[in-house]
């Protein structure tokens, strides 16, 4: 496999329609999920020449967690459904790639396990938890303390999900379900008191609308952990986060799956990074495919990027195997690009490289 584009090739080949649509697909007619893509497309770089190493060092350390690289694996729900060893798999190729993976709140596989498995590949491997934050308190400090247990390093708070996004696809299909034998484990124990334990339905995991930054300082009072903001592109909404005391955000449109036609998020990153000003660290994810988007990504302000669909597809491709050579793929790429470019580091790239 060459690119990511083959790896989804190989994936659609695979797997069931209606799955296929689900990981692939976005909110209504889809324009954002597009622009997501496009956007990088339609970027120009300049290298600069005579500076640059024979070596380069990708790694960056994020919020006190190291990465042999500065992509990382963004959470996605259901892995399972696109390979029988699911997140077991994803987890233990980006323990081997030395990357973080952050571990999607909606895993078909229990963060105790997901946390076994990386430790079996890397004696310290960079595990963070997606959280989309229950009304119910109490039951998401219980899952807090199952991930703090397992050892993960950071929360990432989802906030662009007050309500699901429509994803017509699964209207189509009638993708409403996960097939039996699959749950969403993390909320199975603790689940079973509250809701008689179906947690197979996609959508048991509630979206509470009526979430604000008091919730945030409760999540940061309940963990000595570090809680970014994953999915945010107001400007306005990054100072908030640095007020607010937030260890880092995610510039993220949720891969074009929840509010449609807002803008492509590398469109949005040059004024929140600007609002931002270094105080805290701006990840950003949404349609990075190849090493050139994380060039421009990292260029405009980013100090690292997540992949969310090129993991499915390695993962849905080649279990283990197929998401170590899609995370692989990703670095070489990244490497070659910025040494076009003249960097050495990942720092080393400037918003004056990038032009429209
Ligand atoms: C199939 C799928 C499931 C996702 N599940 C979650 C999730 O459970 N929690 C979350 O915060 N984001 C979720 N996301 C969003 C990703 O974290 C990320 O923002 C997005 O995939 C980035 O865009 P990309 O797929 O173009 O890389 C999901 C995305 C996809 C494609
Ligand atoms: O599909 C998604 O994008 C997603 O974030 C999600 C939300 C709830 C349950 C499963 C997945």
């Amino acid at each position: 496999m060459r690119t990511i584009a083959e790896f989804e090739a190989a994936a659609r080949e695979r797997l069931d329609p209606a799955h296929y649509d689900y990981f692939a697909g976005g909110a209504q007619d889809e324009i954002t999920l597009r622009e997501n893509e496009t956007a990088f497309q339609k970027l120009r770089l300049i290298p600069r020449v005579l500076r640059g190493s024979d070596k380069r060092d990708l790694s960056v350390t994020l919020l006190g967690t190291p990465s042999s690289m500065p992509i990382l694996v963004a959470p996605t729900a259901f892995h399972r459904l696109a390979h029988p060893d699911g997140e077991l798999a994803t987890a233990r190729a980006a323990a081997r790639a030395g990357t973080i993976m952050i571990v999607s709140m909606a895993a078909t596989t229990a963060i105790e396990d997901i946390a076994a498995a990386a430790r079996e590949v890397a004696p310290d491997p960079g595990l963070w938890f997606q959280l989309y934050l229950q009304p119910d308190l109490e039951f998401t400090e219980a899952i807090v303390r199952r991930a703090e247990a397992a050892g993960v390093k950071a929360f990432v708070v989802t906030v662009d999900s007050p309500v699901l996004g429509r994803r017509e696809r699964d209207d189509r299909n009638a993708f409403h379900d996960l097939p039996p034998g699959l749950f969403v484990e993390n909320l199975r124990n603790i689940g079973e008191n509250r809701s008689g334990g179906n947690t197979s339905h996609v959508r048991e995991i509630v979206m509470s609308a009526g979430l604000n930054w008091d919730h945030i300082a409760w999540l940061r009072s309940k963990t000595k952990l570090p809680v970014l903001i994953k999915g945010l592109l107001h400007a306005e909404d990054a100072r908030l986060a640095v007020h607010h005391g937030v260890a880092g955000i995610v510039v993220s449109n949720h891969g074009g799956r929840q509010l449609d036609t807002v803008p492509a998020t590398i469109d949005v990153l040059p004024e929140i990074a600007a609002a931002v000003g270094g105080a805290l660290p701006v990840l950003l994810d949404g349609g990075i495919r190849r090493g050139t988007d994380v060039v421009k990504a990292l260029a405009l302000g980013a100090d690292a990027v997540g992949v969310g669909r090129p993991v499915v597809w390695g993962l849905a491709a080649g279990g283990r195997e197929g998401v170590s050579e899609t995370l692989e793929m990703l670095r070489a790429d990244f490497d070659q690009a910025l040494a076009l470019c003249g960097g050495r580091h990942p720092a080393d790239l400037t918003p004056d490289q990038v032009r429209r």
